[in-house]
């Protein structure tokens, strides 16, 4: 498993006048509806008691509906929130003993944002657009320009460097802003929400260029949705809020394979199972004579692929990791898997 690069431990956020809210955490006041803790002390809880890991080069998105907490607690993480209470460590420092300067180099070069609202400049070019955060950090110009240059073709706008952002499309414009984060090679992207403003086929563009970036360089990210389609197709871990907890926190296979609570059951009810889960959640020990006949399916292998194998060859699947046979799958376990009934005596 790789070293944790953010490091959460009971973080809370509470709005409020600074002196009740302070109180708030861990206080019987917390356990109020947010109607009474509003009218009794003008304090809400944004962020309440989260403790979470984001590991180097994975893809961490925090999802919930709307007001679940999801930008309060990633603004957080750089401070552009103050915490209220809780710990964060960024590669084990500690982000809420860092002062002004130590802060600024943590937005500026360690974990920057990609914002919904572009927040590009009007007036200038792509390019100069794409390399004003090289700008902020002091580089010269010619290396900037390199490096913007770099970028512009690395997230597909080659050939449009000279427009301003008013010639571009909401998804270009996306893009100079994906750009501009990648400029500064920070160690984390962070993004809020980022392709909410697109329409659909854009929107699926720009998270296919995500997946790719990611697949290309490895760099971890966190990202915000409150779409579940667009969590699971490029999250390796997702975190689930609801009124400012994390309900759940685990791969898309552990959230619709083993949902935590009914309200993660509801959550990911229309998911389409099989498209989610493996062969590895889904095989049950092969009984004699199976761990050497039919068709050798990858462990990873998602069931829609598996059904297509079984209902091919008319027997079960074989799970094989390295030459051995984990299990099998048959058409009993796959059909389970599409219903979304439970799956007793798995094989792992
Ligand atoms: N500056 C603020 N002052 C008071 N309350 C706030 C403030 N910012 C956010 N909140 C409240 O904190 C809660 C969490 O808000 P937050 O914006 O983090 O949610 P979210 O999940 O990101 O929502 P959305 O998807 O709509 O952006 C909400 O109840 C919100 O009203």
């Amino acid at each position: 498993m790789s070293a944790p690069v953010f490091s959460v431990h009971n973080l809370w956020k509470v709005f409020g006048p600074k002196a009740k809210a302070d109180r708030v955490p861990g206080s019987d006041a917390a356990d109020l509806t947010a109607d009474q803790l509003r009218k009794n002390t003008g304090c809400t809880v944004a962020v309440r008691d989260v403790s979470f890991d984001v590991l180097a080069g994975e893809v961490f998105v925090v999802m919930g509906l709307s007001g679940s907490g999801k930008s309060t607690l990633v603004r957080c993480l750089t401070r552009l929130i103050e915490p209220t209470a809780g710990e964060i460590a960024i590669d084990g420092e500690d982000v809420r003993s860092m002062d002004r300067a130590r802060l600024r180099d943590l937005r500026r070069h360690r974990a920057s944002m990609v914002f919904q609202h572009f927040g590009l400049l009007p007036h200038r070019t792509v390019l100069d657009n794409v390399a004003y955060g090289l700008e902020i950090q002091g580089a010269g110009k010619a290396q900037r320009r390199a490096r913007a240059a770099e970028m512009v073709e690395k997230v597909g706008l080659a050939g449009l460097e000279g427009r301003r952002p008013g010639q571009l499309s909401g998804g270009q414009q996306q893009r100079v802003g994906l750009a501009r984060a990648l400029a500064v090679d920070p160690e984390v992207l962070l993004f809020d929400e980022p392709f909410s403003a697109l329409d659909p086929l854009i929107r699926r563009d720009m998270q296919e260029e995500v997946v790719r970036l990611h697949h290309d360089e490895g760099r971890t990210m966190v990202f915000i949705t409150h779409d579940l389609g667009e969590a699971l197709r490029i999250g390796d871990r997702i975190a689930l809020m609801r009124d400012g907890r994390i309900v759940q926190c685990g791969t898309p296979e552990e959230i619709v394979g083993s949902p935590a609570d009914d309200y993660v059951r509801d959550f990911v009810r229309d998911v389409p199972r099989e498209q989610v889960l493996t062969v590895r959640r889904a095989m049950r020990p092969a009984d004699a004579g199976e761990a050497d006949a039919g068709p050798a399916l990858a462990p990873s292998t998602l069931v829609s692929d598996a059904i297509e194998a079984v209902a091919r060859t008319g027997g079960p699947a074989r799970v094989v990791d390295g030459g051995r046979c984990l299990g099998v799958v048959d058409h009993e376990r796959l059909l389970a898997v599409v219903a979304g009934l439970p799956l007793t005596g798995a094989a792992a």
